[in-house]
This record gives structure tokens, sequence and C-alpha cells, in this order.
């Protein structure tokens, strides 16, 4: 087995540019290139937001500039205007960034890939015009005067050499903290947001929520810098804050590599620095900005520090001594062999009269079933007969026309997936949906995040029992991309069960396995009733099916046909018509048996 090794070099390299904002300004004795390096600070602070809302959300926002300019405007108002104190003016700044992102957080994260871009332009463009429209509080296109400059007492901030410390000192803070929180926990689940949405939502994670905390959080950035950047220029003008602002930020987002730190803020001082040194070139200088960015898009299509990662990383595999294989493995020894999280008894789960239509296609039409704690489930039945789609309704992935879905007294109809997650219904899909930057035990913490902070530490014990549970534990370093389809389909059970669910909808477990790793499923299978979890399993392979289930319950062209026990849908003739064919081709399946002594933990 082979664990990929990453150098590290965030936090060596945020070091190193701490250092050297401590003692830069004691050496250079050019004041214009503090100009220009406080300018690479509030586009660096700006695009270290909007990495933090790529990494989070995979998202692109291409009008964060209304931030900058909420920020800057706001602070510019309040203090020259309104007269209040700067601490007040900044309060209120920060004040109305939270709560503008806030408000439009709701629809924009809504949208998807282009959508969402094209809101947030659009956000960008109202802005502009509300700046230069409403002069009497802006000053329209002559801009704003007389913002008061900082003090600190004894730090100089008026001079563009003082106000470096503090601009440096705040693009480090808050590249420090998202490199805190990219590596948290937290930053876990963003990843995971950002990697599969609906897989994440169904583990209990309310998506919505943490894609709105990541858009205000970065937007707060961008807010922050525009009230350093109207304090330290003393005058604004809406061509700031304007969509150019915005699309500027993005491509050095880009060329630095989305969604990293270092790269956001190599990006922000390669292309603040770049129109500088092209200056002397005159008309010359656009058409050798956009050679300069188009070679480095094309040398590196990931971004500038991706590509210094990789050079590195394979440097240090050349000059690496020690093979990293097993070794590196963690191998943690467990405490006893208590059972993972005991399964919750949350009573029946109730379908009533559930329908369920795709534009004219009626894929469920008044399914009424009742599942029993304790033992396994399975519902058959022909391609299209509705099967998944009842455990899509179930778990709130689509919403059905009509009836009603019970969790014991709860009614959970209408629940978001997370909620539903939360009641006690973990699912695993037909297709693994995975998250392929993790790691296998990356993918039982999401789930074990379920009603919990997810802090690393608190948390790191109970993977290990899952992964063990599912013969795991050895596998626990690699990514998905390195294991098997039998591997997959045991991480998504794993993930399923860490959430501490009831009932486990486990869709096409046998589907492409063979006949060794079908046991062993079914073996998995009978391993979650004796930790209290309650599996109701969909598949197409009989032999799986019959051995595994105590009941069957038939779908055909989205209803019920049957509903019984194994022996009882084998010999109903119903059955065999719509689905089976013949007794014979049930009763030929390979059989498993029952029970399963030294299966999991159990
Ligand atoms: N999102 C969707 N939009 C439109 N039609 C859909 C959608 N999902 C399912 N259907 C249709 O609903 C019907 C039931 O589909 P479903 O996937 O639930 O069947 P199934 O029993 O799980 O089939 P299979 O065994 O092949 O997976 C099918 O006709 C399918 O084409």
């Amino acid at each position: 087995m082979r664990v990929e090794k990453k150098t590290a070099i965030y936090f060596p390299a945020l070091i190193c540019l701490s250092l050297s904002g401590l003692f830069l300004p004691s050496f250079i004795k050019n004041d214009y290139l503090f100009v220009i390096l406080n300018v690479v600070a509030f586009n660096g602070i700006a695009v270290t937001g909007l990495n933090l809302l790529y990494d989070a959300t995979g998202q692109v926002s291409l009008g964060h500039a209304v931030f900058y300019g909420l920020g800057a405007y706001t602070t510019a108002v309040l203090s020259v205007t309104f007269g209040l104190p700067l601490w007040t003016a900044w309060m209120g700044s920060v004040a109305m960034v939270l709560v503008s992102s806030f408000i439009l957080a709701f629809p924009t994260l809504r949208l998807h890939g282009h959508y969402m871009v094209m809101a947030t332009l659009g956000c960008n463009i109202i802005l502009t015009v509300i700046l230069n429209q409403w002069e009497s509080l802006t000053g329209g296109p002559s801009g704003f005067p007389g913002i008061p400059e900082l003090s600190a007492g004894f730090v100089e901030l008026s001079t563009d050499r003082g106000f470096f410390r503090l601009a440096w000192i705040a693009l480090l803070g808050f590249a420090f903290a998202t490199v805190a929180l990219q590596k948290s926990g937290v930053g876990k689940i963003f990843r995971a947001i950002r990697q599969n949405e609906i897989a994440t939502e169904c583990c209990g994670t309310n998506t919505t929520g943490y894609k709105i905390f990541a858009f205000v959080l970065s937007a707060l950035y961008a807010g922050i810098a525009g009230i350093l950047y109207a304090h330290y220029m003393s005058f604004i003008s809406p061509k700031t804050f304007g969509v150019f602002r915005s699309l500027e930020w993005v491509t050095m987002a880009v060329v630095g590599g989305m969604g990293n730190v270092l790269g956001g803020i190599l990006g922000a001082f390669v292309l603040t620095l770049l129109p500088e040194l092209l200056h002397a070139l005159e008309e010359l200088q656009v058409l050798f900005y956009g050679i300069v960015l188009m070679s480095v898009l094309i040398l590196c299509p990931q971004g500038m520090v991706p590509a210094i990662r990789s050079l590195v990383d394979r440097f240090s595999a050349l000059t690496e001594t020690e093979a990293c294989g097993d070794k590196s493995l963690k191998k943690k020894t467990l405490r006893g062999a208590t059972p993972v999280r005991a399964g919750r008894n949350c009573g029946k789960l109730r379908i009533e009269g559930l329908s369920v239509n795709f534009g004219g296609l009626q894929a469920l039409s008044s399914v009424s079933v009742t599942f029993d704690p304790g033992r396994i489930h399975a519902v058959i039945g022909p391609n299209g007969a509705g099967k998944t789609t009842l455990f899509n309704a179930v778990c709130g992935i689509v919403k059905p026309r009509s009836g009603k879905i019970f969790l014991g007294d709860l009614e959970i109809t209408g629940f978001s997936p997370h909620k539903i997650a939360l009641s006690g219904i973990g699912r695993t899909f037909q297709v693994p949906q995975l998250y392929s930057e993790f790691s296998v035990r990356d993918h039982v913490f999401v789930g074990m995040c379920v009603g919990r902070l997810p802090l690393n530490g608190m948390i790191g014990d109970d993977v290990d029992e899952v992964l063990r549970f599912f013969d795991l534990l050895e596998l626990s370093e690699l990514k998905v991309g390195e294991v098997s389809l039998f591997d997959k389909k045991r991480i998504e059970l794993a993930r399923a069960l860490a959430a501490n669910p009831a009932y486990i909808l486990v869709d096409e477990p046998g589907g492409g396995l063979n006949e060794e790793e079908k046991e062993a499923v079914a073996r998995y299978l009978f391993a979650l009733t004796k930790v209290g979890v309650t599996p109701i399993v969909v598949d197409h392979h009989m032999d799986l099916v019959m051995n595994v289930a105590e009941r069957v319950v038939v779908l055909h062209q989205g209803q019920i046909i049957a509903d019984g026990t194994p022996d009882e849908i084998v010999e109903n003739p119903r059955v065999a018509d719509a689905y089976l064919g013949s007794r014979q081709k049930v009763l030929s399946g390979g059989r498993v048996e029952r029970g399963c002594e030294g299966c999991g933990n159990a």
C-alpha cells in the first residue's frame, strides 16, 4: 500500500512571510514599494477570503468587491458624515458587511456554477450604480475625500512605511486563521461539501449552514480589507469597487492556485506588482500583462503554489532515504473491543401513501409500508420500479407529491436530508458517493461529526472503532482512488454507521462485487443488526437479498405488489411475472449462512 506524502510548506512559508514583514521596513529605502506592498496586503486579504469560499463550496464569487466597497464606504460615512469615533465606525462597517453578506448568501448559494457567478456579478454592478448615483451620501463618481487616517498611539500609521506593518499583520493574521480553519474539522467538512454535497448532507451535515458561514466569513475578509483601504487612502471612489476589482481577485486566486491560501497571497503579489514592473512599456503594458498571465496559466494550470508544491514533493521523494509505505500507516491499538456506537431505537419507519412524480412520470404511486427495527429488510423490483426513488424520498433528496413518512412518532416528511440523517436514517448510494481528495478515515470522520463539534481530537478514537467494525483500519490512510469497489461500499457503510443511525438504507451493496465480497457484505449487514442498526437493502442480486432479508417488499412500476418473507416472495406468482421470471432463478442463488460469528465487532 502506498501512502501519499506531502511536504508541509504552509506554516513555514507563512512564518517566512511574517519575518519578512518584520524586517523589510528596516532594509527597503524606497517608500513607493510600501505603497505597492500595502495594496498587495489588501488584495491578499480579499483573495484569501475568496479562497476560503472556494474551498468550502467549490464556488467562485465575482462580486466580492461589493463587501470591499461596503466596508470602505460605511466606515467613511460613519466617521466623516456622522462624526462617529473610529472604533464605532469600524464596528458599523463590520456589521454592515455581515448583515449584507448574510442576506445575499441565501439567494446566491442556492445557485450553482455559472449562475452563482452571474448573480454575484450582478450584485457588484448594482453596488457600483448605487455608489455613483447616491451622491449625497457617497459623493458619487467624484469620490469621498477626507477619511481620517489611522493612528495607534506610539505606532506610526500615517506613512506608507508605517501602515505596512499593520497591513502585513492583518494579511498574515487572516492567512494563519484561514490555514488553521482549513486544517480543522470544520475545514474537513467544508471540503467534504465541496466534493460531494448531497452525500455530506445525507450524513447529517447542514450543508447550507456551512456554506452560508463560509460566504459570510469570506465577505468579512473583503470588508475588513475595504476598511483598511479607506483609512489608508483617505479617499475612495466607486471605480475601486467595480466588477474589475472582483475579476482581478478571482484572477489572482486562479494564478496562485484556487482554494490555496499561500497561492492567493502569491497571486496578489505577482498581479499587483506586474503592472508596476511593466509600466515602462507604456502601450505594450497590457499586451505583456496578458502574455505573462497566459504563460503562467498554461505552464501551471493548477496555479503557482500547487505547481511549486508538486516540485517540492517530487524533490523530497527523490531525497527520501526511507520508504514511506505501510510504516506510516496509523495502526492504533483500540481501547477494548467495545462495539461501535450502539444504534438508536427510533421506533418503526412508517411510509403512508407516498407518491413521487418526475414531470409526467409517476415513479411512486401511493406506497405504504412499515419497516420494523431489528431485522434486515429488502426492497426489490425490476429496473425502474422506483426503489431508489423510495430511498431518495425517505432521505429527503426528492420531495414527494403526497404521502407521509414517520420515524417512530416523528413525522419527517419534507425534512431536509441532513435533518433526516440527524433523526436517525443513514444511507449508501447505488454508485458510491465518496470524496476523491479524502482518506478512508476522513470519510468516517465526516459521518462522526453528526450532532458533534467537528474536532479532530474528540472524534479520533470513535473513528477507529467504526473503521475496525468494517475491517478498514488497515486502509484508513488511503485515498478512495486507491481502494477497490468492495472497499468503497464498506467506506459508505462505515460513514453511514458513524452518524449513529437507527436505519441505514443500503442501495445495491452487491452491485459489481464477486461472490466472496457479496458474502462479506451479507456479514456486515448481519453485524449491523447486532449493534442495533436496521439495514433496508435494495439489490438485484437475489442470492444476497433472499439470504439476508427477513422480509422482502417488491416494487413494480412504482407500486408494492408483494410483501412477505423470502419464501413467500419466491412463491408469489405476481412477483414471478413482474420480476423474477421463475422460482428456479431465485433458488439457484448461492446462500450465506444467517448470523455471523466474529464479523465486525459484534
Ligand atoms: N431525477 C429523476 N428525474 C426524472 N425521472 C427519474 C428521476 N429519478 C428516477 N426517475 C425515473 O423514475 C423511475 C424510477 O426510477 P428508480 O431509479 O427509482 O428505479 P429503480 O427501481 O431504483 O431502478 P434501478 O434498479 O434500475 O436502479 C424510472 O422510470 C426513472 O427513469
